[in-house]
């Protein structure tokens, strides 16, 4: 697990800022080590302690960066933050250098990360800028002649790669991100009701639950089973059965709220998980599926009903995700054991075996 996730356990691996996430820290990581043993060494190898002020300076500020990007999830700003201390950082590095040739090749280090942190467009339009300026800064150079060893071959070179990084990099970025964008929705969808999958589900769960204890907060899921599914099946087939199906599930998106996952947990049975939602909550929303769902026909004249099972892994229980599934197993049994199209919340495994006794 990347050491990272600590300040941010809500960036999953699915997450399509993760990669983000894990260079912007890289970078910073890199910067600071950087400066700290460039300026150790400008002050005792070098007896250069006036260029160590700039090190030991930059060294502060990218720790400040650092901790503001550790405490925050803006990762917008933060992507900005580092880009703009980059670019900073390289050009005061050709100026210094005063145009010789080799300060040019560190620009190129310049793209990929623009590019990969914010996208096609607006990192052409830094690598743009800040080629351009290198690319009149050199000129300049060369045409006052000092100090450097710049020649109008290596000039005219920087500007062809330069020129041909933009478009690459432009023409990769866009490519990547239109595969990773449809690899991101077909791995986490089930074909079937466009719902999340199981595995999404499954991640989500345990992240959005470490994410609630880590807030003091609750979370509820609903565990959604159709009823007599088998013989909607066998009285009007198969394939009116998977139109059942996606009827429900577009009933399910309908009654929950934009924080709320849904998604399909296998066969006839459906999941919700709701954050920041106690068992009374998700009782109240589940008792309105149930209606929702009997009240109407969900494809031409067929009717069907769903029975629920309710959990609450709240703040003061130690419940994993499997422990919070498993109650709302046993609550979506006592709703099937009770006659169904009903929604049951279960507060604990032990009260299950009492209930189950009374039946
Ligand atoms: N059409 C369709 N049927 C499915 C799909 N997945 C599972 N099923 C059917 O769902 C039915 C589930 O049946 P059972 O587990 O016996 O449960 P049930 O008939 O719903 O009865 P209870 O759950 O006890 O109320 C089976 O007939 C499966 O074939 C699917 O993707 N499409």
């Amino acid at each position: 697990m990347k050491y990272w996730r600590k300040y941010h356990p809500e960036i999953n691996v699915d997450d399509p800022r993760y990669h983000q996430v894990s260079l912007i820290y890289s970078i910073l990581l890199i910067m600071l080590a950087y400066f700290s043993v460039i300026g150790v060494l400008n002050v005792t190898l070098f007896d250069a302690a006036h260029i160590a002020v700039y090190d030991f300076s930059g060294f502060v500020l990218i720790a400040g960066i650092y901790f503001y990007v550790s405490r925050g999830s803006n990762f917008t700003v933060a992507g900005w933050l580092v880009t703009g201390t980059l670019i900073f950082v390289l050009l005061a590095f050709i100026h210094l250098a005063e145009g010789r040739n080799y300060s040019l090749i560190w620009v190129t280090i310049l793209p990929p990360i623009a590019f990969f942190l914010h996208g096609p467009r607006a990192g052409a339009w830094v690598t743009g800028i800040v080629f351009a300026y290198c690319g009149w800064f050199f000129y300049e150079q060369l045409n006052r002649g000092i100090p450097g060893d710049l020649s109008l071959g290596a000039w005219l070179n920087f500007i062809e790669v330069a020129t041909a990084q933009l478009f690459l990099f432009r023409y990769y970025e866009r490519s990547r991100r239109e595969a990773y964008e449809q690899l991101q929705t077909t791995s986490v969808t089930d074909p079937l009701t466009g719902l999340y999958n199981r595995l999404h589900l499954d991640v989500n769960l345990n992240t959005l639950l470490s994410s609630s204890r880590h807030k003091g907060l609750n979370l509820s899921v609903l565990l959604i089973d159709v009823d007599h599914f088998k013989k909607v099946n066998d009285e009007y087939g198969h394939l009116m059965g998977d139109r059942v199906l996606c009827a429900i599930a577009t009933l399910l998106k309908e009654a929950v709220r934009e924080c709320d996952f849904v998604g399909r947990w296998g066969g006839e049975e459906f999941l919700v998980v709701c954050p920041e939602t106690d068992s009374k909550e998700a009782m109240t929303l589940a008792n309105r599926i149930v209606e929702s769902i009997q009240s109407q026909p969900l494809v031409e004249d067929i009717y069907a009903t769903v029975s629920i099972g309710v959990a609450e892994a709240s703040n003061n229980t130690n419940l994993t995700a499997e422990g919070v599934l498993h109650l709302a197993d046993k609550s979506l049994y006592m709703a099937k054991s009770r006659g169904r199209n009903r929604a049951i919340s279960m507060l604990s495994a032990d009260s299950f075996d009492n209930a189950l006794s009374n039946i």
